[in-house]
């Protein structure tokens, strides 16, 4: 690591393993450092790199882009037509489908990455960082694989660890007496482990359906868990996308009138879908989605399977026993397996001791979109918007624009 500059070591106890001492060192960066080898850090490193500024990604897994390499199920695809999903200053091949497969997504980040000639280090979980008042700087300390301790310092830190960081696993009465396999959507690969089982899928986000569908085709028998209410909208309308078609007409129209047509445009193509257990929100898809973040379901074929009766929908848990669950209108059923897909949450509060950019409840900027992307002395913020990768990009452009600014001066 040429760039690296070794300016202390000594010994120190591991904060995780009393017992443990290992060997600290302490490495200059003089440019950013981003903590996140996803598609936020590596677009923010590109559009360092395109200013001519370098900078460090530090990774806690062995591997770029971890979330879609190894927490991803087999049949994922990207939901949104791929010109949304690119990263700045590479658009995807020519030959790559509407809706890239996750193995062409990946493809095109090793290819995003060599082209730019990122170079992350890999297997350095961040465990804090925080700002040195009396230096000016930033101290990020990391652990490798063995518990060795390296700190970096730097005057610039770039959170891009993501929205989906850490699993969300909820705590339902009777789990721990659950016969069978509990698992979360991120360990989830294919169907064909449950074939002929009878699987509960919690949770009725982008993964959940999706889960239910594959298990489907894979003469699994699942069941959703539906404990509140869910939008649901075709993944295309009037033969475009209906991601591509909401951006076009909010250009016109105030976000709750693009709301109303998507609802009566999807209530042509799906019918009511409250009558299936999926009920919809007060507010409307993309105000909700703008509001609180929530997602709407891009329906890929789990809603036929809904209607022919191959998909079962219950209401909240109440409990699970030895092989049931109950179900809060009183219905107790028998299942194999369950399978958790309750969503994500940032780890950025486990680590980040400033509580000025992200809040302490959540871990994502306190600032809404679009200004949740920098903070104070030097520390920013990617892939934080609830836009998925079309708001990475925007934030990777905007952070690399100021930093330039300061590169200069
Ligand atoms: C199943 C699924 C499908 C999705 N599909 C789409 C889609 O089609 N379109 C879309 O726009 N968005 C989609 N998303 C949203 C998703 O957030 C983005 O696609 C994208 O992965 C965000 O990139 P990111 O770099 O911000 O976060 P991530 O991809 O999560 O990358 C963050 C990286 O930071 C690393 N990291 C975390 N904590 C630390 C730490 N303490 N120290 C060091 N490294 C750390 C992680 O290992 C990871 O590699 C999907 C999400 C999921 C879960
Ligand atoms: N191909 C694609 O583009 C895909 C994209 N994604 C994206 O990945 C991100 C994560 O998606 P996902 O993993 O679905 O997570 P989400 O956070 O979107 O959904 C989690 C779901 O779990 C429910 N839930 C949480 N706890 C419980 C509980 N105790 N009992 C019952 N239900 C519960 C939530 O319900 P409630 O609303 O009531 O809290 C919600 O319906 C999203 O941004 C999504 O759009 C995911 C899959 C595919
Ligand atoms: O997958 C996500 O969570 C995204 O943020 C991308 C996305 C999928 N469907 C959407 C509908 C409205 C806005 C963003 C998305």
């Amino acid at each position: 690591m040429d760039y690296c500059k070794e300016v202390e070591g000594k010994g120190v106890h591991d904060p995780f393993n009393k017992n443990m001492t290992t060997l600290s060192r302490c490495v200059w960066v003089p440019y950013p450092v981003i903590i996140g080898a996803g598609p936020s850090g590596l677009a923010t490193a590109a559009c360092l790199k395109q200013r001519g500024i370098s900078s460090l990604i530090l990774e806690r897994e062995n591997c770029i882009a971890s979330l879609w390499k190894l927490k991803t199920y087999d049949r994922l695809r990207l939901h949104l037509p791929k010109h949304f999903c690119q990263l700045p200053f590479m658009p995807f091949p020519e030959s790559f489908p509407t809706y890239p497969t996750k193995k062409q997504f990946l493809s095109y980040l090793e290819s995003y990455k060599n082209h730019f000639g990122l170079d992350p280090v890999f297997n350095k979980t961040v465990v804090s960082a925080e700002f040195d008042l009396r230096c000016g700087f930033w101290r990020i300390k990391t652990l490798g694989l063995k518990h060795e301790e390296t700190e970096y310092v730097s005057r610039w830190l770039i959170v891009a660890t993501g929205e989906n960081a850490e699993e969300v696993v909820p705590k339902i009465e009777g789990m721990d007496d659950f016969s069978g396999p509990i698992l979360h959507t991120s360990s989830y690969k294919s169907g064909r482990l449950f074939r002929g089982k009878d699987v509960l899928v919690v949770g009725c986000g982008n993964s959940g359906m999706e889960v239910c569908l594959d298990l489907c085709n894979c003469e699994a028998r699942p069941s959703l868990v539906v404990r509140a209410s869910v939008h649901v909208l075709p993944q295309e309308m009037l033969g475009r996308s209906t991601f591509g078609l909401s951006m076009w007409l909010l250009k016109w129209f105030p976000v709750r009138i693009v709301d109303r047509l998507l609802l009566l445009l999807s209530r042509f193509t799906i019918g009511d879908t409250g009558k299936f257990g999926l009920h919809r929100p007060q507010l409307g898809p993309l105000e909700l989605k703008s509001r609180s973040g929530k997602t709407p379901v891009l329906d890929v074929g789990t809603l036929d399977k809904i209607k022919s009766g191959n998909i079962k929908v219950y209401p909240g848990i109440r409990r699970i026993t030895y092989n049931a669950a109950e179900f809060v209108d009183g219905t107790k059923e028998n299942f194999d397996a369950i399978i958790l897909a309750t969503g994500y949450k940032s780890n950025v509060p486990q680590w980040l001791k400033d509580r000025d950019l992200f809040s302490e409840k959540d871990g994502l900027p306190r600032e809404p979109f679009p200004n949740g992307w920098k903070g104070e002395c030097g520390l920013y913020a990617v892939g934080f918007t609830k836009r998925g990768l079309l708001g990475s990009s925007l934030d990777a452009k905007r952070i690399a624009e100021d930093i330039a600014l300061q590169w200069k001066a």
